[in-house]
C-alpha cells in the first residue's frame, strides 16, 4: 500500500489491525526460537502492538520500524514509557531503555542501523503489503536482518477474490517459492480461523487459516 493509505487509517483511527493483548502466537511459539534473552529483536511494521512489550519483558531489546509518527507517539504514551527522539539518516528515533522504533519507511532503513539484531517478528507487516509489492518487502527484510538471524512470521491466507485486502492472503506456496532462497522456513502451525474473524466471516469469505513459521536468515 501507499504511505498515504496508511497515514489516512492512523489519522482516523481506524485500526483494527491492532490487537489490544499480546498475540498469543507470539506468545506459543517464541520460546521455539530458543533465543537468548538479551537478544535484539526486530519488529517491521511494529505499529503500536503490544507484542513489542511482551518481548521487552523477555528481557529482548526491540527494534521497531514503524512508518507512521502518531502510531509511534501512541506506542510510547499508551504504555506510559519516556522516550527521547534523535535523528538519524531518514528516520526519527524514538528510544526509551529496551524499545527503540525507527519511524519512517522501512524501504529507507539500512542494515547498518541495526548491526546487532538476532531475531526478527513479523506479524500482519508480510501480510500487509499487496502481492505486487510483497517480494520487494521480502527481499528488504532479507537485507536487514543478519545471516542465521531467526525470526516468526504469521501470515494469513483465504481466497483473496471475495475480500479486499489488506490483509492479504499469502499461502504457504507463495512463502516456499518467495522467501526460500533468503531464509529456512518450517512452518509451526496452520489453524482454522474463520470464527473469530467477524469481518471475514461478515463478508461470507469460505475460510480463513493462520500460519506461524519459523524463518532462519541463510548465510
Ligand atoms: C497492518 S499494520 C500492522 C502493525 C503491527 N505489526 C501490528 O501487528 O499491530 C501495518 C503497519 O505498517 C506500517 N507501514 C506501512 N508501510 C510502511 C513502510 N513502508 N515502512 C514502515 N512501516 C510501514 C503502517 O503504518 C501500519 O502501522
Amino acid at each position: 500500500m501507499q504511505p498515504s493509505f496508511w497515514h489516512d487509517k492512523w489519522d482516523a483511527q481506524q485500526v483494527g489491525f491492532h490487537l489490544s493483548a499480546v498475540n498469543p502466537l507470539l506468545v506459543k511459539y517464541w520460546p521455539q526460537l530458543e533465543l537468548d534473552a538479551n537478544a535484539q529483536v526486530f519488529v517491521p511494521l511494529c505499529g503500536k502492538s503490544l507484542d513489542m512489550c511482551f518481548l521487552a519483558e523477555q528481557g529482548h531489546e526491540v527494534l521497531g520500524c514503524e512508518l507512521n509518527e502518531l502510531a509511534v507517539q501512541q506506542f510510547y504514551r499508551e504504555n506510559e514509557l519516556a522516550f527521547d527522539i534523535s535523528t538519524l539518516a531518514e528516520h526519527q528515533r524514538f528510544h526509551t531503555e529496551q524499545v527503540t522504533i525507527y519511524q519512517g519507511d522501512i524501504f529507507s532503513l539500512d542494515a547498518a542501523e541495526m548491526p546487532n539484531t538476532q531475531a526478527f517478528y513479523d506479524r500482519a507487516a508480510l501480510i500487509a503489503w499487496p502481492e505486487e509489492m510483497r517480494s520487494a518487502y521480502a527481499r528488504q527484510l532479507a537485507k536487514l536482518v543478519p545471516a542465521n538471524s531467526t525470526g516468526l512470521l504469521i501470515t494469513l491466507d483465504y481466497p483473496q477474490a471475495e475480500l479486499n485486502g489488506p490483509p492479504f492472503a499469502v499461502s504457504d506456496d507463495w512463502v516456499q517459492a518467495n522467501l526460500a532462497t533468503d531464509f529456512e522456513i518450517e512452518r509451526l502451525s496452520s489453524e482454522d480461523v474463520l470464527s473469530e474473524n467477524p469481518r471475514f466471516v461478515n463478508k461470507q469469505v469460505s475460510w480463513l487459516t493462520e500460519s506461524v513459521y519459523k524463518l532462519i536468515r541463510k548465510g
